[in-house]
């Protein structure tokens, strides 16, 4: 038994492509209107200017969604990107436009862990916003209470970085932790962090075949 199951999202509790595909397909024409609808709102204000820092570009709106749409094409998950897309998608969501979706497994895993008293966190590239949207509006209704922690590139730091699960370590206040991935280079730095792995090798996702070097493998949940 583990204290703190913290869980990725993509590939590992919903298919890649409800991401790649379905948010992603939502975002993309969306990001230039919200951008200039949002120009006031300070989250929406960073966010541009570190766009507009990370790539170089000094352009108007059209410009600054190229840059998006290339960094989504490249699925580059870039700390300003994650944010825009995550407050589009909190509207989508709410607006009834997106449902979460997740493979079979997961939410009776995610009750069962519940109901034997460990607790759940999120860590994902995905923004706080648009994570908690997501758990908030899913096929199988509001799942906002099974969690009791989202973290993200803002709030932990990149994923491929033993210092961000050292950060949430210290929020969580525990070394009793396990963590769950598709991507081996995320298990290898919570591991260096000194937290338990399992990675979860789906069949027919990116990394359905990948090499999970010493980390626990699972196909499920
Ligand atoms: C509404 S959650 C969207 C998740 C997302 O944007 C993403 O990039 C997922 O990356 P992960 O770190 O969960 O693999
Ligand atoms: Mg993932």
């Amino acid at each position: 038994m583990t204290e703190w199951v913290v869980l990725d999202i993509e590939g590992t509790l919903s298919a890649t492509d409800q991401v790649l595909v379905v948010l992603y397909d939502y975002a993309r024409p969306r990001l230039g209107p919200w951008i200039d609808a949002h120009g006031d709102d300070p989250v929406v204000a960073e966010a541009v200017r570190q766009v507009r820092e990370l790539s170089g570009v000094d352009g108007g709106t059209d410009e600054l969604v190229r840059v998006l749409h290339g960094w989504m094409d490249a699925d580059r998950k870039v700390t300003p990107l994650k944010t825009l897309q995550g407050l589009i998608w909190q509207r989508g969501y709410a607006d009834g436009d997106l449902v979460a979706e997740f493979f079979p497994d997961v939410v009776p895993a995610l009750r069962k862990w519940r109901a034997e008293g460990v607790r759940l966190a999120v860590f994902s590239s995905g923004s706080v916003a648009g994570q908690v949207a997501f758990f908030g509006h899913t096929a199988e209704g509001d799942l906002r209470d099974l969690f009791e922690h989202h973290f993200d590139t803002v709030n932990a730091g990149p994923k491929r970085e033993a210092d961000s699960y050292r950060a949430i370590a210290a929020v969580l206040g525990s070394d009793d932790i396990t963590f769950y991935s598709d991507v081996p280079a995320e298990l290898d730095a919570a591991a260096e962090a000194g937290w338990r792995t399992v990675g979860v090798a789906r069949p027919g996702e990116p990394y359905g075949d990948a090499d999970f070097g010493p980390h626990r493998t699972v196909s499920a949940l």
